[in-house]
């Protein structure tokens, strides 16, 4: 146990525990309460949670850097288990060209396109779900089945193998916490899974459109060096489908037990946007990522040493009673807008139209169609030390 070198308050626990993954709610309060920063002894690193410590960490990216690793690895001294994300773990200027090449590839613009086909395959998902019965498993008949549907065909890939892009990215998700169970689980089909992803990646594998297309063309306009069109690549295979997978179980999930939420819906099928960013906000998919200090640096009243890694508790600050009332309900009515759901700041989320796309076409399929949507069953949680989400989400609907 080592201590922290400025006082704040101490956290003992394990943030990636499976009770903790189970129910982190108690920890996240703990933490708000705790103070503006605490200690983590169990893993050496320093931890924010409240809303206004969390987007300063996220938007000082010159002080808490993302090329030492947004995982609890850090880069300076360990081999990472993979070259690092030219986006997520890169900072300015190297950052700089792949995120332009990126914002344009899946920009609000680009995605028109992608609306009328991603209507349709909703709509026709949601008619071949309905036909089989009012009873049925959200988080694997709809959250599960539209984004492989649509995403992977979004990129050009190949039909063969997408069966690997889950586990492929559990994994990823896995590694950017502590070497634990859970990365262990994954460890067996990591160099298979590798190969795959990094085959998918290559220009003759790719469809002559798509997403992937578009960034070997990038390349070829000299927007970024040719080496680096398969990396970026790899970012949307690694972040493109667990993602919004969850996310959207998530969504379903929040309606099932919010059922005056659902009526709302209903009501105003406008709300079907909105809808993803409060649940993005309340359920928090993607729960944390760290920040490595480039020098010392103060976060509220504590001076945080260089070097030292900052745990961000996404989760935790979007359920900050300092930043929003009644932090705790799913309500359509709030301005969810300003959650760090998808980041903030340099680094935010560049896949988040994409995503929104996703969860607004289903929605509004499902809206057209659903009367009321009830849990019918309990559900089960899948752990995952960076991804909150849902295993099984029984539900059972009433059709319009
Ligand atoms: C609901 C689904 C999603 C959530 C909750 C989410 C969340 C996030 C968060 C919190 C960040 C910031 C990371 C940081 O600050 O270190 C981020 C960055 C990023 N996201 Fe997402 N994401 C989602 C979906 C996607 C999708 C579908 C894609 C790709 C198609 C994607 C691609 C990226 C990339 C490339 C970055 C790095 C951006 C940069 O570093 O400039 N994400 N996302
Ligand atoms: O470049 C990569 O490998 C990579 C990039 C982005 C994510 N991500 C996390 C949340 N939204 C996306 C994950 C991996």
């Amino acid at each position: 146990m080592t201590t922290p070198t400025t006082p704040c308050p101490v956290i003992v626990g394990d943030p990636f525990d499976g009770a903790v993954l189970e129910d982190p709610l108690p920890l996240h309060a703990e933490l708000r309460d705790a103070g503006p920063v605490a200690f983590l002894p169990e893993y050496d690193v320093y931890a924010v949670a409240r809303y206004e410590q969390v987007r300063a960490a996220l938007t000082d990216w010159q002080r808490l850097q993302s090329a030492a690793g947004v995982g609890l690895a850090n880069f300076h001294t360990e081999k990472p288990w993979r070259r690092p994300s030219l986006l997520l773990e890169a900072d300015p200027p190297h950052h700089d060209a792949p995120r332009r090449v990126l914002s344009k590839v899946l920009g609000p613009r680009a995605l028109r396109r992608l609306r009328e086909q991603w209507v349709a395959d909703a709509d026709e998902l949601v008619d071949q779900v309905l036909a089989r019965g009012t009873r049925f498993d959200g988080a694997v008949e709809l959250s599960r089945a539209f984004p492989l549907r649509v995403f992977p065909d979004a990129v050009g890939l190949p039909v063969a193998g997408r069966e690997n892009l889950l586990p492929y990215g559990d994994h990823a998700f896995n590694a950017f916490g502590p070497n634990n169970a859970l990365v262990a689980k994954g460890a067996p089909r990591v160099k298979e899974l590798s190969d795959w992803v990094g085959e998918q990646c290559r220009r003759e594998v790719l469809a002559s459109e798509g997403f992937g297309a578009e960034i070997w063309a990038a390349a070829d306009r000299g927007d970024i060096l040719p080496e680096q069109a398969p990396l970026i690549v790899r970012s949307l295979l690694t972040a493109g489908v667990d993602t919004t997978v969850h996310a959207i179980s998530a969504v379903l999930h929040a309606f099932a037990t919010h059922p005056d939420q659902w009526a709302r819906l209903r009501d105003d099928p406008g709300l079907a946007r909105v809808a993803f960013d409060e649940a993005v906000r309340w359920e928090s998919p993607v729960q944390t990522f760290f920040r490595t200090t480039t020098t010392q640096v103060a976060l509220g009243d504590v001076q945080i040493p260089q070097g030292h890694k900052v745990l961000m508790f996404l989760a935790a600050a979007n359920r900050d009673p300092r930043r929003w009332d009644d932090p705790d309900d799913f309500d359509l009515s709030r301005d969810p807008s300003g959650h760090v759901g998808f980041g903030m700041g340099l680094h935010q989320c560049v896949g988040q139209h994409v995503a929104r796309l996703e969860s607004e076409v289903l929605l509004t399929a499902l809206a057209r169609r659903i009367e009321s949507v009830e849990l019918d069953g309990a559900p089960v949680r899948h752990h995952n030390n960076t991804l909150r989400a849902w295993e099984s989400v029984p539900l059972r609907v009433r059709l319009a």
